[in-house]
């Protein structure tokens, strides 16, 4: 039993179990069979067969082939009825006509008339009635064996043929193959089969019948495995696919292809990156590096030009500044002004454990970068590859990759178009070689920025944010000295972080200042318990601070005063410096002094000398500092004179003393100016601990509200 692909329309089965029946006995099958189908069917057409009531019993002995097995005789049966298919119902049945000659009507049908053949066949002959009457109950169902081609002929080769057709059509076979086997000799074959009959003892009437059985069978394993192999061949090609998918993947992530590189060591970080959407414009607050570096990008985006004039431009230059200042975004900046292709490579990527590695690195960054010049070649951390040569256990081969960096360098011409951009936070620790003319030549300064360049930052990012139009990028800027532009960059993001925490839908001064205390101090720490006296305590000595810092000529505006624990501090005062304070006047260190001596000074007048804290040492710290710096640096002392004193371990004896007693007067003066302040404005300084025991943070505005004797709002 088989069933046709959906090619043949329509499909139906006809059980094997009756065909046998049918075999063994005609009358029962073909009552049985044609009972199935008797009700659909339109009686337009001839029933061919008689009752057989009298006909002899055929079976498999009668029709010598009792020594086939149920399998063959499926194939036999298969081969005989081949347009037999399985379906669930019998949908319509096929209207049959007399027809002239077989090859004609399959020339005209496109399928062969199986009762046809059969009716030609001997076997058809010999038992005619058994024969006739399975036909006259299947010519009710449609059994269509698709055949295409034009003939006149019936032959064996034929029919092979057109069951070859057949199966090629309906099983989708490559074509190539059906000719292939009907190409082939089969001369052996058939004398095989011709053997078999003949140990079988088949008659010779049915030897037709079964050869075409035979070989249709052979035919259709043919097809099986034909279709096994397609599939096998497809899935292969899939899985190549795929693979070649992954090794794509693999190789396009950056972070893998990074790890690639790193343990094969064959290539190192080669690819460029095209830096457009950096320019000078994203740099802020590092205004003479950027015109320095303006005629590196006039020269890589018109190389000739400099050539004809003869000009030499230096082959490296080197950006010496501490971290965060901008160093690495500075050289993708030229890189993009210029739109020429960037590489970059951090100098550690050369530091190797194993020998030439690094080496091979340098050579493959500067073969590519030559192949694309002109471009821009970024080396980060140059001090980690070109440091001085030392020799340490650690660093076994870092002799050669700096070697093979110099005659990277010395290897092109000045005029080549490839600029190489080196890093470094200490410029003191590269090899000199570097440093020679010819290589790392120029050397542009990258400070942390001031004050302006730091409100520019603190613009450019909080540009980046929602933020309150209340926000003053230039406070927060005064209060932030000597922080860079990733510090700064920082903030704003915290202070983002901050806003969203609290459910805010704008950045404030609030969130900001926040971040900045964060920053500087470490985070505040709420969640520790401070007692009331302790607390008390906090608030007279912070107020101390503040009113001395508030009644002071020269000191520094304030900016806030908390008693919020953070870090290691349990409150402070901060004061803004207007502007980046490049010099200083005694006057101002004098009363920098004083604002320190600030604290202890209201600890001992409010709490007696027998209640004074450990809280103001590191006020003294400061005082002291300042101090020693006018009498041994800054030549403020009438006594000592205009003269330094560095190494005061050295000096004499006397000159010691002279030095310490210069700075305990300095500082006991600063101590009684002090006192005096706060004796003079004690009604202030407790309204300011009692608001700052209420409130805990006060910002300037609130803390001269204050002073001012009138009433805080309620927050
Ligand atoms: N001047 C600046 N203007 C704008 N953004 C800045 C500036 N400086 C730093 N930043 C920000 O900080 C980030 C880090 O800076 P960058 O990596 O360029 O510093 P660097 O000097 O190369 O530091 P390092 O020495 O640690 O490599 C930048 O990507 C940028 O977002
Ligand atoms: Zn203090």
């Amino acid at each position: 039993m088989f069933s046709l692909s959906s090619t043949v329309q329509p499909q139906v089965t006809v059980p094997l179990s009756h065909l046998i029946n049918a075999f063994h006995s005609p009358k029962s099958t073909s009552s049985s069979v044609s009972a199935s189908v008797s009700q659909n069917q339109h009686r337009d057409v001839i029933p061919e067969h008689e009752a057989p009531s009298n006909e002899p019993v055929l079976n498999l002995r009668d029709l010598g082939l009792s020594e086939l097995k149920i399998g063959q005789i499926d194939q036999l049966v298969d081969s005989l009825l081949p347009g037999i298919c399985k379906g669930k119902n019998i949908s319509s049945h096929w209207h049959t006509s007399h027809v002239s000659a077989q090859s004609f009507f399959e020339n005209k049908y496109g399928y062969i008339d199986v009762f046809s053949t059969l009716r030609s066949s001997c076997l058809y002959r010999q038992h005619s009635r058994t024969l006739k009457s399975i036909c006259s109950d299947l010519q009710y169902w449609p059994v269509f064996i698709q055949s295409r081609s034009f003939k006149t002929l019936k032959s064996r080769t034929r029919r092979l043929q057109s069951t070859s057709e057949r199966l090629a059509e309906t099983q989708y076979i490559a074509p190539s193959f059906v000719k292939g086997f009907l190409l082939r000799d089969r001369g052996s074959d058939v004398e095989t089969l011709d053997k078999l009959m003949k140990t079988k003892n088949i008659p010779e009437a049915h030897q037709d019948a079964f050869k075409t059985g035979f070989a249709e069978g052979f035919l259709k394993a043919q097809a099986l495995t034909q279709k096994t192999n397609d599939s096998l061949r497809r899935t292969r090609l899939i899985l190549f696919v795929l693979l070649l998918l992954g090794i794509y993947g693999l190789l396009k992530n950056p972070f893998l292809s990074v790890r690639f590189r790193t343990t094969t060591g064959l290539d190192s970080a080669v690819d460029p990156v095209q830096m457009k959407n950096v320019t000078f414009e994203h740099v802020k607050g590092v205004e003479e590096a950027k015109q320095e570096l303006q005629e590196v990008v006039e020269f890589l985006k018109n190389p000739q030009k400099f050539t004809v004039l003869g000009g030499k431009l230096p082959k490296g230059i080197l950006l010496v500044g501490p971290p965060g200042t901008g160093k690495t975004l500075l050289a993708r900046a030229v890189a993009g002004e210029a739109d020429v292709p960037f590489y970059y490579a951090s100098g550690s990527e050369f530091d190797e454990m194993f020998v030439g590695v690094g080496a091979s690195r340098i050579r493959n960054l500067f073969r590519e970068a030559k192949a694309n010049a002109p471009c821009v070649i970024f080396i980060d951390e140059l001090d980690s590859v070109g440091g001085k040569r030392i020799e340490s256990p650690m660093h076994p081969y870092s002799r050669q990759t700096i070697n093979q960096l110099l005659a990277e360098m010395d290897g092109f011409k000045p005029n080549e178009g490839v600029i190489i951009i080196g890093a470094t936070n200490f410029p003191e620790a590269l090899d000199n070689a570097l440093i020679r003319p010819g290589r790392f030549d120029m050397q542009v300064t990258v400070p942390r920025p001031d004050v302006r360049g730091r409100t520019e930052i603190l613009k450019w990012y909080l540009n980046k944010i929602k933020f309150d139009q209340s926000v003053d990028p230039e406070i927060i800027a005064r209060g932030t000295v000597g922080f860079s532009g990733a510090e700064l960059e920082n903030l704003v993001n915290q202070a983002a972080l901050k806003a969203a925490v609290d459910g805010k839908e704008m950045v404030t001064m609030k969130e900001l200042e926040f971040s900045k205390d964060k920053i500087l101090m470490g985070p505040e720490r709420r969640s520790v318990e401070i007692d009331n006296k302790n607390k008390t305590i906090t608030a007279y000595h912070e107020s101390g601070h503040a009113i001395i810092a508030y009644y002071t000529k020269d000191a520094m505006p304030i900016n806030k005063a908390t008693i919020m624990p953070r870090g290691p501090t349990l409150g402070h005062v901060s004061l803004l410096p207007e502007n980046d304070r490049w010099n200083e006047t005694r006057a101002q260190l004098l009363a920098q002094m004083d604002v320190s001596m600030g604290g202890r000074v209201a600890e001992e007048l409010i709490f007696g000398t027998d209640h004074i804290t450990t809280g103001a040492s590191s006020d003294f710290d400061n005082a002291t500092k300042i101090a020693k710096w006018m009498v041994t640096k800054f030549g403020m002392s009438e006594k000592l004179g205009v003269m330094t004193y560095s190494d005061t371990g050295k000096l004499s004896p006397e000159t010691q003393s002279a030095i310490e007693q210069e700075i305990r007067i300095l500082l006991k003066d600063s101590y009684e100016r002090a006192k005096h302040i706060l004796k003079t404005h004690a009604k202030e300084h407790k309204n300011l601990a009692e608001a700052l025991l209420t409130y805990e943070t006060l910002d300037a505005k609130e803390i001269q509200i204050v002073l001012e004797g009138k009433k805080l709002e309620l927050r």
